[in-house]
């Protein structure tokens, strides 16, 4: 059978997927997996076609400290236990550059290009590239398709694109690219089939995971995100801070004599939930914890969500939907039961009843602004696009070769 294996390395977490292809432009998910809790509760779970448990094994964080390990451990199973040979593996891949508009197959010059993006997305594009670059030199037969998160945020205008900067860095690519971009995809594609109506209205997304931004989309597409340049932007995150004032970045270089590196560290791997929580980057740790400095954390996070909100309305001009997704939005109630609470002033109100069962539907029927939970599916689309490039011309003819 035509297997097509899709990787998504996040900051905290390593999911993949295992589609069959069907030949007419079908795909049927076989495996379901991810590893996550990378960092602090490292779990490996995985479930076939019909939800059907395939494994699920915790590691301690000594033996699974990254996701580079987690990798190896999630490629590991799948080629050792599984037997799990693809004739094409879709990559996400955080960072696209100005010049990535749309996925695209994946060869040397390809590959060398993204590396120098690596900078831009430390916690994500090394991750993204070392299998690319392992199975390049492995299987170079292979296809290999890279999807990015900033593609789908080329729709934004000039104007949100730009900094308030000199215009010769905005040439050289110093842009406000947005990230995120499968989930929302995935998201803008969803809604039709969810709330027809309103999938050509304004609608708020809220990917909260360990990463999290928030898109502004207006009749399916992309017009404003809440990250830029970098996916340091816009709201706190697991370990990164979100908006923060450039002084704050001169005063660490200039009082506290903090090189480059440091200040990379400091910014992607020490801050956010975890910097001002102290006790963890993930929200179920804080969640259960009675510190209050974890309330702190997660009071901070529910403001900067609000507020980040009424930007992105400003931005559509107005408001006909609100959408929960990713770990924090798919699953945890009480957080959205707080973000509801901020966004009261908009006509938001939910059902307490419907929120607590995660039901698609959360907002009371008074509401003036419907509010959904609809689980995300990144590794979807980048099947959908690695099978549609494989399906484009060339490749239709020269057979993609297996890995043996
Ligand atoms: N039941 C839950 N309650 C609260 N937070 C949760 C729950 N399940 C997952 N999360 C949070 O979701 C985050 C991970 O989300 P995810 O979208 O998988 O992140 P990423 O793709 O960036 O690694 C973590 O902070 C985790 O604590
Ligand atoms: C861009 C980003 O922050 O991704 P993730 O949420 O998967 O870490
Ligand atoms: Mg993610």
């Amino acid at each position: 059978m035509d297997t097509i294996l899709v990787v998504n390395a996040g900051s905290s977490s390593v999911k993949f997927q295992v589609y069959s292809a069907l030949g007419d432009g079908a795909l049927r998910r076989q495996i379901k997996g991810q590893m996550d809790g990378i960092g602090s509760r490292p779990r490996l779970r995985a479930s076939g076609a019909s939800g059907d448990a395939l494994a699920d094994r915790a590691y301690s964080v000594e033996a699974v400290p990254d996701v580079p390990a987690a990798m190896s451990v999630a490629g590991n199973w799948l080629r050792d236990e599984l037997r799990i040979t693809p004739i094409a593996v879709g990559h996400r891949v955080v960072h696209g550059g100005p010049d990535h508009v749309r996925p695209v197959l994946i060869d040397h010059g390809v590959v060398s290009r993204l590396e120098r993006l690596v900078d831009l997305a430390p916690l994500h594009q090394p991750h993204n590239l070392a299998p690319i670059r392992s199975l390049l030199a492995n299987f170079p037969g292979l296809p290999q398709v890279a999807c990015f998160d900033t593609a789908f945020h080329r729709t934004h205008d000039l104007v949100a694109d730009h900094y308030a900067i000199p215009q010769q860095l905005y040439a050289e690519g110093v842009r406000r690219y947005g990230f995120h971009g499968l989930s929302y995809e995935y998201i803008a594609r969803a809604l039709p089939g969810v709330a027809p109506k309103i999938a050509k209205g304004r609608v708020i997304v809220a990917h909260l995971g360990s990463g999290a931004s928030m898109c502004a989309i207006k009749e399916g597409r992309s017009v404003e995100s809440t990250m830029g340049f970098t996916a340091l932007d816009g709201l706190p995150m697991g370990t990164r801070p979100g908006q923060i004032d450039p002084g704050v970045i001169l005063y660490l270089i200039a009082e506290k004599g903090m090189p480059a590196a440091k200040v990379q560290d400091f910014l992607y791997r020490d801050c956010g939930l975890k910097g001002l929580s102290g006790v963890s980057n993930d929200m179920r740790e804080l969640e259960a914890s009675t510190d209050p400095r974890a309330r702190l954390a997660i009071d901070h996070f529910v403001y900067r969500i609000g507020l980040n909100a009424g930007m992105l309305a400003a931005a559509l001009q107005g408001l006909d939907a609100f959408v929960f997704t990713a770990g924090i939005g798919e699953n945890s109630a009480s957080i959205r039961a707080r973000i509801a609470e901020q966004l009261g002033w908009l006509g938001v109100r939910l059902d307490a009843g419907e929120n607590a069962h995660h039901a698609p539907l959360i907002s009371a029927a008074d509401s003036r602004v419907p509010v959904y939970v609809i689980p995300t599916d990144e590794e979807l689309m980048i099947a959908q696009h690695t099978l549609s490039l494989l399906m484009d011309g060339q490749l239709i003819n020269t057979r993609p070769k297996r890995v043996s």
